[in-house]
């Protein structure tokens, strides 16, 4: 067990199996949000100049604190305000403090297209993401084989929600590659050191096909790498800390959308 992910990763095993042996498959099915109509993120992306997904996230294993005093609908509400595309909401509890009933109530406090920010390996945490008002899903690569990236991808199509796959290296691209996936991110954070590089989104950006909507995660803090990633074809950008460690995330995402259309 040498790194962060794997640990998360073991974790979320345990985790998954105890949630499922407590909450059956049709409680998720019977949800009242289980069948609403759910937005296309990818679909606003194209649509959009400045393509922000803005992040809630409380703490996470490399930024112990970054915002405990907000509430999920306020975020929520001041980023539809501000005029992202759509909202990413970590609902892992024990590394970044975040929540399924985060999802919830981010839920009831926007239209925007929600992403469920999760550690997924398992069909029913898709159902999961279904059930509390999600529109998309994160795969890490790095974690999932591509026999399960196809089963997982194909699962959640099948339930009307977005595949947003995430990659950091070549190979986790190449063997990521496949229809099912609506939006290739490159997270420019290393989650095995931490370390964060732009340039991991411009180097990768010329081997990921022109059918995927390219976004680019992490480590994003300025307008102007934002324009300098859209040059590489970019059109989605994943901000969290940025927004969230300040008071008012929704005024900060709206001073960045600002600089981005200016
Ligand atoms: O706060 P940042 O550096 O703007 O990053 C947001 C987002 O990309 C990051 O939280 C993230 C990207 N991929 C993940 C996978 C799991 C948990 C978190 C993440």
């Amino acid at each position: 067990m040498s790194n962060i992910l794997d640990k998360i990763i073991a974790d979320k095993r345990r985790e998954v199996e105890l949630k499922k042996s407590i909450v059956p498959v049709s409680q998720l099915e019977n949800a009242v949000l289980f069948s609403r109509t759910t937005t296309s993120l990818a679909g606003k992306l194209k649509a959009s100049k400045s393509g922000i997904i803005a992040e809630h996230k409380r703490r996470s294993p490399s930024r112990a604190v970054i915002n405990q005093a907000l509430s999920v609908a306020d975020v929520a509400a001041g980023y539809e305000n501000a005029g992202v595309c759509g909202m990413s909401v970590l609902t892992d509890g024990k590394y970044f403090g975040g929540s399924l009933d985060d999802l919830l109530q981010a839920r009831a406090a926007t239209t925007l297209p929600l992403l469920r920010k999760e550690f997924i390996m398992d069909e029913y945490q898709l159902l999961e993401a279904r059930a509390y008002g999600a529109d998309v899903i994160l795969l890490i690569a790095a974690v999932l084989t591509k026999e399960e990236i196809k089963f997982l991808s194909g699962f959640a199509k099948s339930l009307g929600l977005d595949v947003l796959l995430e990659v950091h290296n070549e190979e986790e691209l190449r063997k990521s590659i496949m229809p099912g996936i609506d939006m290739l991110g490159v997270n420019n954070r290393n989650l095995k050191t931490f370390e964060v590089s732009i340039n991991t989104s411009k180097q990768l950006s010329g081997i990921i096909p022109d059918e995927f909507v390219k976004v680019s995660e992490s480590g994003i803090s300025d307008p102007a790498t934002i324009k300098d990633l859209q040059q590489y074809g970019y059109e989605g950008f994943l901000v969290g800390e940025n927004f969230m460690k300040t008071e008012d995330p929704g005024r900060s995402a709206g001073a960045f959308i600002t600089d981005i259309l200016r």
